[in-house]
């Protein structure tokens, strides 16, 4: 646990300074101990006066200690801190590049345990506990070494107590580890069941659903519950345990030492100066004893830490070049693409698809045909399991996820507004734009009459997640930050599916301005969407089954062809008053 505490800190002139300052503290503190045998010795012997000497030891040990232990313990703190900012930083840096299947609501809440409460245990438990307890134990050897050199028989003694001692240690860890892996799986649990309460609020309040014992809440509450009992219950035997070797080992010692004074190796003077260093020498044990249970969640926290850094990212190029593009290459290529999510079936099945600049490909298909899926394959949010995708002609895995990114606008359909004001949530397209372009962007995305309703116009926050404004509105936001972007491909995943007629028609519009310079791959329902399109794809279970103009398709009177059908025929029902009719 240690090794892979330090594994993380990059600071390696703070490593060999603490390794020195560990080091000195150790011996200090060992010398100080075993300087009593000595001393009592000769304090309890006929010539007490023999004892000035190391009482002169002892006076210059205990500052050289204090101040070792003071640089040690200022040391300690810098590598906790460093744990605190490298386990954030990677952490974070993992998390922004895993595929987005991978983020499952369990990763998020380890990603956020990992944030908000292990690097914190992280560091205050190597601060507080773990440095303190390394200088100890390594003192402890020292003295057991010490021991030894007074006495063959006394060093196998200690010896003998150390192995007791940490095979206590260990069964007492394995106790709590178990105990520790439940309680932190039905925190976990508890964290993903609080997001989707918080989140599920409309849909819990309108269905008159009560917070009780059997809602996935409570369960997860309790669970909880349970697991902080058990973990309570199994700290109790480790500790007895762990005593009752102390005390094993404190009697042998003892009774090594009277042994030896028995055959006369030792005098009585010497015996009762050994049995004072040996309850020092045991010391740091039931120190680590009491400590067990902080110890089993450091490592509890540094294994959740681990898991989620094992999850591969993205595989990025080594180098941040970005490669030129082949002439003549559409901006957009998907070459024989297949994807599956983790563990399911599969979802795109030998996908081809390219868009080029001025062009504007529409991809219709039955829902959950996998059109949103190969969007996202599309901007690299995944890799598919097979098959290519090209930006440019550029393989996307030899495009640093920057400059991908850079490459694509996109309005999907889960916007997300972060707790910032409305321009600043626009502006996180494109950090650098001027405030001017940022409001004409978001007066093209038809924002003028939310901003006139809103408290601070384009300064107002618009709370979490985009809270304070509508379905419509947060669409339409994100549409400015597509327009904001300029990027050469933009992908349209039912972008204007809550807006009015007028304001989708003004959108469209605002979205055809600078059509030409882009390439455009666009997923809708609506019919008028779809006609205008260059090349439609019609996707089913995946594939793409069809392909052509809008009045290639037609004719062709294919899947296409009754899928356009059906929606001419729903696009005329009305709801009106109590019934449904044809109009
Ligand atoms: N994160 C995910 N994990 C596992 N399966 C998923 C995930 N997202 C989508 N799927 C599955 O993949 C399939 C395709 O989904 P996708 O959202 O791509 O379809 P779609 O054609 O865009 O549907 P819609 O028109 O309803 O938006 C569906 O069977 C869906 O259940």
């Amino acid at each position: 646990m240690i090794g892979t505490l330090l594994g993380f800190v990059d600071d390696r002139a703070l490593l060999a300074r603490f390794r020195l300052l560990l080091a000195a503290s150790a011996v200090v503190r060992a010398a100080t101990v075993l300087t009593l045998f000595p001393l009592l010795r000769e304090l309890l012997s006929d010539d007490p006066a023999g004892a000035w000497p190391w009482i002169a030891l002892l006076a210059l040990l205990v500052p050289v200690s204090w101040v070792v232990d003071v640089r040690y313990a200022r040391a300690s703190f810098a590598i906790g801190f460093t744990l605190l900012r490298v386990v954030e930083q990677r952490v974070l840096q993992r998390f922004e590049r895993l595929a987005i299947p991978d983020v499952s609501p369990s990763v998020a809440s380890a990603t956020q345990r990992a944030l908000t409460a292990s690097g914190q245990e992280l560091c205050g438990a190597f601060a507080y506990v773990i440095a303190p307890l390394l200088a100890s134990l390594v003192a402890t050897l020292l003295i057991g070494l010490g021991l030894a050199v007074v006495s063959a028989w006394l060093g196998l003694a200690a010896l003998a107590s150390l192995v007791a001692l940490g095979l206590a240690m260990m069964a007492s860890g394995a106790l709590l580890r178990q105990a520790e892996a439940s309680y932190d799986a039905a925190s976990i649990e508890v964290g993903e069941r609080i997001v989707e309460f918080a989140q599920a609020q409309r849909v819990l309040r309108a269905s008159g659903r009560p917070v009780d014992a059997d809602a996935p809440l409570g369960r997860a509450l309790a669970a909880q519950r349970r697991a902080s009992l058990r973990l309570l219950r199994l700290a109790l035997p480790g500790t007895l345990l762990f005593a009752l070797a102390g005390q094993a080992a404190l009697a042998g010692l003892t009774v090594v030492a009277v042994a030896l004074s028995r055959d006369g190796t030792l005098s009585g003077a010497e015996v009762v100066a050994l049995v004072v260093v040996a309850v020092r020498f045991l010391e740091p044990f039931f120190t680590a004893a009491g400590l067990s249970a902080t110890l089993e969640v450091t490592r509890g926290s540094l294994q959740r830490i681990g898991r989620l850094l094992a999850t591969p990212p993205l595989p990025e190029p080594v180098s941040d070049v970005v490669p030129d593009p082949v002439p003549g290459a559409p901006t957009l290529e998907l070459r024989g693409v297949d994807f599956a999510y983790p563990g399911g079936p599969p979802v795109l099945r030998g996908v081809d698809l390219v868009a080029e600049r001025g062009r504007t490909v529409a991809v219709v298909g039955p829902s959950g045909s996998g059109k949103s899926t190969l969007l996202a394959v599309a901007a690299r949010l995944a890799d598919p399991s097979a098959g290519t995708v090209l930006h440019d002609g550029i393989p996307a895995r030899e495009l640093p996820l920057g400059a991908l990114s850079a490459r694509i606008g996109a309005v999907l359909q889960d916007v997300y507004l972060l707790d910032l004001p409305l321009l600043e949530n626009i502006r996180l397209a494109r950090p650098d734009a001027g405030d001017d372009e940022v409001r004409a962007a978001g007066s093209a995305a038809q924002l003028d009459d939310v901003v006139a309703r809103l408290p601070d116009g384009w300064r107002t926050r618009v709370g979490e997640a985009g809270a304070l404004l509508s379905g419509g509105e947060r669409q339409r936001v994100s549409i400015a930050r597509a327009l904001l972007k300029r990027a050469p491909l933009l992908l349209l995943d039912e972008a204007t599916s809550a807006v009015d007629a007028l304001t989708e028609r003004a959108l469209v519009a605002a979205l055809q301005a600078g059509a030409a310079e882009r390439a455009t791959i666009v997923v809708a329902h609506r019919l008028g969407t779809i006609a205008d399109a260059d090349e439609i794809l019609f996707v089913d279970g995946g594939a793409v089954v069809e392909r052509g103009t809008h009045a290639e398709l037609l004719a062709a009177g294919g899947r296409f062809a009754a899928y356009w059908r059906r929606r001419e025929a729903a696009a005329g029902w009305t709801l009106t008053g109590e019934a449904v009719t044809a109009g």
